[in-house]
């Protein structure tokens, strides 16, 4: 039998790897799975909510315990993590060992537009912030996050990444 192939997503609040997972995964008729999604629907609680009754310390025992069950499933999918997910526990050495991982890279400026476009209260990591807070949150958590997403096996930059693009780079990542 073939190894599947798993296809996981990183990069920061509002990259766009939810977005981009869903529509990679249809384009390649693999199964999706929103690591975000599977935890509020497993433990019946939004992300938000989990922060603020449980912790975020809670929240990041709950997000590795999802992400080495979904990564030792014996299907190929598309996965898209949390923002914070690679840079947590050993989470982004045990993605690379059991798939091709994949940094968005946006830039900051894009991150503010669409993190500001998004409904208010839905990510914790910016609840209650003005526009110049999120500003200075945005570049401290690159500042903090990027050596993890720079792991990546593949790194796509740009405001407007497509789907073939990312497909041109797998195939150019097996060859
Ligand atoms: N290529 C794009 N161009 C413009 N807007 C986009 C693009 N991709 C995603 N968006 C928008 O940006 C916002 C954030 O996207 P998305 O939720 O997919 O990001 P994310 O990386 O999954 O964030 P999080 O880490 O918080 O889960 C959404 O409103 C989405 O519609
Ligand atoms: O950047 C982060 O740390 C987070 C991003 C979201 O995807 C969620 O996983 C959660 O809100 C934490
Ligand atoms: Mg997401």
């Amino acid at each position: 039998m073939r190894t599947p192939l798993k296809i996981v997503l990183v990069g920061m609040p509002g990259s766009g790897k939810s977005t981009f997972g869903k529509a990679l995964a249809r384009q390649l008729n693999f199964a999706f799975v929103d690591l975000d999604e599977a935890i509020e629907n497993e433990e019946s609680k939004s992300i938000r909510e989990i922060f603020e009754i449980e912790g975020e310390g809670r929240f990041r025992e709950l997000e590795t315990d999802y992400l080495e069950k979904v990564l030792d499933g014996v299907e190929g999918f598309v996965l898209s993590t949390g923002g914070g997910t690679p840079c947590f526990n050993d989470n982004m050495d045990l993605i690379n060992e059991k798939s091709v991982s994949v940094y968005l890279e946006v830039t900051n400026e894009e991150l503010l537009k669409r993190l500001l476009k998004d409904q208010a209260g839905k990510r914790p990591m910016f609840a209650g912030m003005d526009e110049g807070e999120m500003i200075l949150k945005i570049k401290n958590l690159l500042a903090q996050r990027e050596a993890y997403y720079l792991k990546a096996k593949i790194k796509l930059s740009g405001d407007d990444i497509s789907t073939e693009l990312l497909i041109s780079e797998l195939m150019s990542f097996f060859r």
